[in-house]
């Protein structure tokens, strides 16, 4: 299962339509700071050293890819055009797009086109993190707020201790063979972690921040801009 030099490899699922954005395109291509939201993320999987390749899953009648001119970001960048009707399944698209070219034990990073402000460190960090894990792991970080459950008229049905719960983030790390299994098994996941849980595995969190947010509705977009403008570097 182990090889000596597991390669990296990112696969950036991007075949949303946006729907809770409400905007006149897929979010993914919203301009955020002048350019495409997600070349922000690209741009830091592309210049990170250690992963070797950026596959980025585009829904097959994709039209907007071809418009943009991403030759910058270098020859790590790979466009695949099968996405699928879920994130699910436009990652399970994307792991068996690159069958060919992938290992069993090489790593595969799956980070949301709709996080625009990965940094470096957040990928350096999960690499480093689970370089030696045999599971595989996520970026996430504890939950700060005190949580209440509701029922259908939004009363309080009670307090959720907070102890030991987590907000779920991308990248997701795991193992190409491991995932693309559990993804095949899986029904219904909303990350990957989620389907390698199914599979009765515990994969590890990596501490990450809350900065990594995805844009979801039109107040992140302003959030990440200010994220991006006034990061500083560490
Ligand atoms: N069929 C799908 C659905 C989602 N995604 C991707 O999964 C990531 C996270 O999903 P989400 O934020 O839910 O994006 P959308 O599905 O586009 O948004 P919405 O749920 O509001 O429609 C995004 O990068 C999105 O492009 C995908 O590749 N294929
Ligand atoms: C993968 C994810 O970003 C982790 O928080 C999230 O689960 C995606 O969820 P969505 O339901 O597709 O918005």
């Amino acid at each position: 299962m182990q090889n000596f030099h597991p390669r990296h490899f990112a696969i950036v699922p991007a075949a949303g339509s946006g729907s809770r954005m409400g905007a006149s395109q897929p979010k993914q291509y919203l301009e955020l700071l002048g350019k495409p939201l997600i070349r922000h993320s690209l741009e830091v999987l592309c210049a990170t050293p250690e992963i070797d390749k950026v596959f980025v899953v585009l829904s097959v009648g994709d039209a907007e890819w071809k418009r943009h001119d991403w030759s910058g970001l270098g020859p790590k960048l790979v466009p695949l055009f099968c996405g699928g009707a879920t994130r699910a399944d436009s990652v399970l698209g994307g792991l068996r797009a690159i069958a060919r070219e992938a290992e069993q034990s090489d790593w595969v990073l799956v980070h949301d086109a709709a996080r625009p402000c990965l940094a470096r460190w957040h990928i350096e960090k999960l690499i480093r993190d689970l370089a030696h894990d045999e599971v595989g792991g996520i970026l996430a970080v504890p939950v700060a707020d005190t949580l209440k459950r509701a029922d259908a008229h939004r009363h309080v049905l009670e307090t959720v201790p907070r102890d030991s719960l987590w907000q779920a983030q991308t990248p997701q790390m795991f193992r190409y063979v491991m995932l693309r299994r559990a993804l095949e098994a899986a029904s219904n996941v909303t990350d990957e972690a989620s389907a390698i849980e199914a599979a009765g595995l515990r994969p590890r969190l990596i501490e990450g921040d809350a900065t990594n947010l995805k844009v979801t509705y039109p107040l992140d977009l302003h959030l990440a801009e200010w994220i991006l403008t006034n990061r500083e570097s560490r």
